[in-house]
């Protein structure tokens, strides 16, 4: 159970008994009546948790481990661990002074106490325009931002940039101060031969100790609240396609404002073949961006596109020749970032709120049916495909 709450910190930190005696304790400041957090919070808050950067210290992650135990099973019944059982009866004390504390505060509680601990980590990912100022925060991305134009740089390339569970986590992270800082303009590009392959295939081989039903759970959860982040991205969000798109970096591209591709970049969404089907809100953008049998080639059938083909169906903004893209390409962005940074928010705003609430309705049902698919038979044969192949090479 720690190691669903906690990431490599928190099993390091609770291996030393000394550790745990030894710090410090925190003054927590915990709103007495704030409003409910849902359960959509609490899920959110456990994926949070994993992020945090920073060691919060052995007394608040027993506070956390306590708020989390009596959130999901209510007070503590366990038999007291023995007295040189240190580690668990450390984990033992702090449940057990939670005493009647009702599932509900319980659960609110922890999202105060991951907010507040998130939003100290994450004031230090502001970016400011101009300074080109590199965020060192983030493992498997690269966020710079000039001009006034935040980078988002997809940054696993000897993966081909698949995104992995804690990539789709910095991503989030990343839109979140995105959206939040001076920049006028937000990009979103991939580092190396490829944008994106997709959704990481070994996603899955990390199974929780509730098992695959728990873990289809976990990912259909940050499925939504990825797609969300991209839904309510208040600027204009651009991508610059550099290379090969696959699955998941394919299917958002519905949702950017505007996509410029290289024409080495290829579209491919193979959805069926992996015994998957479309996320992304692509059920919804694809047919209304491509009409529905253009969409159906994609999204059911698999066909792949060239950067031409993307470009002539409507989901690609403009093709450069490799050779000059990244120079075409970041002219024309300078310049635009040049034009009025508000009317261009609003603008893009007034053009999102018209289908907001249908595009997370469409998040919510995609997300919910892939849920089900990621334990079908399909689902899991192409994965050991696809795993084992590799293990070949
Ligand atoms: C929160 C969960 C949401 C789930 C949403 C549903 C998501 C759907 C999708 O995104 S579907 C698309 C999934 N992606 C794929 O099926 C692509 C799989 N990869 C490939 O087919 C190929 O690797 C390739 C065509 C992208 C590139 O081929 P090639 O040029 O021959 O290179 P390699 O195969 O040698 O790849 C190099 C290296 O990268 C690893 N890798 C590439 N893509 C992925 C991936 N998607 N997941 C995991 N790993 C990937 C590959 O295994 C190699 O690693 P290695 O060097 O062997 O360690």
């Amino acid at each position: 159970m720690v190691a669903r709450l906690a990431p490599r910190w928190c099993l390091r930190a609770l291996r030393s008994p000394l550790q745990v005696i030894g710090f410090p304790s925190l003054q927590l400041h915990m709103s007495g009546i704030a409003m409910r957090a849902s359960q959509e919070d609490f899920e959110n808050a456990l994926n949070q948790v994993k992020l945090l950067k920073k060691d919060p210290g052995n007394e608040v992650k027993l506070k956390l481990y306590a708020l989390y135990k009596q959130a999901t099973e209510g007070p503590c019944n366990m038999p007291k661990p023995g007295v040189f059982d240190f580690i668990n009866k450390a984990k033992w004390d702090a449940w057990d002074a939670l005493g009647n504390l009702p599932k509900e505060t319980a659960r609110q509680n922890y999202v105060d106490l991951v907010s507040s601990l998130s939003s100290s980590s994450e004031s230090s990912n502001q970016v400011q325009p101009g300074t080109d100022r590199k965020q060192q925060e983030y493992e498997n991305l690269v966020v710079t931002s000039e001009d006034g134009i935040t980078k988002i740089t997809l940054n696993r390339p000897t993966k081909k940039n698949a995104i992995n569970t804690q990539m789709y986590q910095e991503i989030i992270l990343a839109l979140k101060a995105a959206s939040n800082d001076d920049s006028i303009l937000t990009v979103v590009t991939g580092n190396g031969d490829y944008y994106c392959s997709g959704n990481d295939l070994t996603n899955f081989m990390d199974i929780p100790p509730g098992g695959v039903e728990e873990k289809a759970k976990q990912s259909a959860v940050l499925l939504r609240d990825f797609v969300g982040s991209f839904i309510d991205f208040p600027k204009p969000l651009i991508a610059v396609v550099n290379g090969p798109a696959m699955g998941i970096s394919v299917t958002i591209l519905g949702l950017f404002d505007a996509v410029y591709a290289s024409d080495r970049a290829t579209f491919h969404t193979p959805f069926s073949h992996l015994g998957l089907t479309p996320e992304g809100c692509a059920s919804y953008t694809f047919p209304k961006i491509m009409g529905p049998a253009k969409a159906t080639e994609m999204l059911i059938f698999g066909k792949k596109l060239t950067a031409g083909e993307a470009c002539a169906q409507g989901l690609v903004t403009e093709v450069f020749p490799d050779s000059t893209f990244q120079k075409e390409v970041w002219t024309r962005l300078k310049a635009y970032s040049k034009l009025p940074k508000n009317a261009m928010k609003i603008s893009k705003q007034v053009i999102r709120n018209m289908e907001k609430e249908k595009l997370h309705a469409v998040n919510a049902e995609e997300s919910s049916v892939l849920q089900e698919r990621c334990l079908s038979d399909e689902c899991i044969n192409a994965a050991v495909n696809f795993l084992s192949k590799r293990a070949k090479l």
